[in-house]
């Protein structure tokens, strides 16, 4: 067992008796998109390495301390395990030093991702938060934009409104509307402003949350460790086991709210091509009555031509035959010189 669990193991019950004022925020997200920059600008110092890289530069989670007024405030930075595909061993290992440093639970999940570049690999990052953590966690989720200089003065509610992002006002919903922007590279008063419109979104937060950080049965079993009798190997042994199943059954809820999701979509769509079919018939049939009245139309001005054809075929040659009389007439009374 690596020394470094046994250390954050013994650590989290000092997190049990820690200050009111304690506030954990965990920086969540796509690697790259400014994670460990946004916790340097929370904490006002270069707390954790941020640097244009072209891989992965978090190898591990990272906890740092600074404060905020009379709140001491501790940033859990987290490396790039938000996009790993599979579950693997790696992936167990920085879930579960993710949770000993920040046990008995995160006020704030802060899951960043760049301005303009909300692609599906957050979104799997989004998903994967939620695997690791429960779908409850995005009660305490604020979205972080970084390189809010993009933003050209331009206000993040304008672009948010502009947006035809689904997907990311989809997350900005289940955030309940948190939202907050940063540029890391600010400096001096605009670097205070920025952390101070974050800390009063997150002071409205825990208001709403009554003070309390967020907690689920995988924060309750550390707690409950600081308790029982065994042994520091055996208690990370079991709570490994427990991490992975609850992982396994968020992932199953996934699966099966996606299949949900897509059994509806189908549904949908059945019933949109029955309907098309429906309206369809309908149109057939108003089209055949309308060339059926067409038709009797046409056919009764048809026999009506007829039937005055024939007449006049019947009057024509009676009327030759008077005006050929009355000719003949005529020519016998004149007299013939
Ligand atoms: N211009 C600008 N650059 C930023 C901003 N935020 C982060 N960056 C830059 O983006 C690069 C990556 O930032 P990091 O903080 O290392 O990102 P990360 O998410 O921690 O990345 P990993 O640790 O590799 O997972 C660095 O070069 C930062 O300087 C921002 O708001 N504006």
């Amino acid at each position: 067992m690596d020394q470094n669990e046994h250390n954050h193991w013994g650590s989290h019950a000092k997190g049990q008796c820690a200050s009111r004022s304690e506030l954990r925020i965990i920086l969540v997200g796509k690697t790259g998109t400014g994670k460990s920059a946004a916790g340097n600008s929370i904490l006002r110092k270069q707390a954790f390495e941020s640097k244009l890289s072209s891989r992965t530069l978090t190898k591990t989670c990272s906890k740092s301390q600074g404060s905020w007024g009379d709140r001491e405030i501790v940033i859990i930075d987290t490396p790039d395990m938000f996009s790993w595909k599979e579950h693997c061993e790696a992936l167990y290992k920085e879930v579960q030093r993710c949770y000993l440093l920040s046990a008995p639970g995160p006020h704030v999940l802060l899951l960043v991702t760049q301005l303009g570049r909300y692609t599906s690999q957050d979104q799997k990052a989004a998903q994967r938060v939620k695997e690791i953590f429960g779908e409850d966690a995005m009660g305490h989720t604020i979205v972080l934009f970084t390189h809010k200089e993009d933003l050209s003065g331009g206000s993040l509610m304008d672009y948010m409104h502009n947006s035809d992002n689904k997907a990311l006002s989809k997350l900005v919903a289940a955030s309940g509307g948190r939202i907050c922007a940063f540029n890391n590279r600010a400096e001096g008063r605009n670097q205070d402003d920025q952390v101070k419109e974050l800390m009063d979104l997150i002071e409205d937060l825990l208001m709403e949350k009554n003070g309390d950080h967020y907690t689920n049965g995988l924060y309750s079993l550390i707690q409950r460790s600081k308790c029982g009798s065994v042994g520091s190997d055996q208690k990370l042994k079991e709570f490994k086991e427990s991490l992975i199943k609850y992982m396994e059954t968020q992932r199953s809820y996934t699966a099966l709210a996606e299949a949900n999701c897509l059994k509806r979509a189908l549904i949908k769509t059945q019933l949109c091509v029955l309907f098309c079919i429906q309206l369809c018939l309908r149109l057939l049939i108003l089209l055949l009555c309308i060339l059926h009245s067409m038709c009797t139309l046409f056919c009764c001005l048809l026999f009506s031509m007829c039937n005055l054809l024939c007449s006049l075929l019947f009057i024509i040659p009676q009327k030759l035959m008077i005006v050929s009389r009355t000719v003949i007439r005529l020519e016998r009374r004149t007299p013939r010189l």
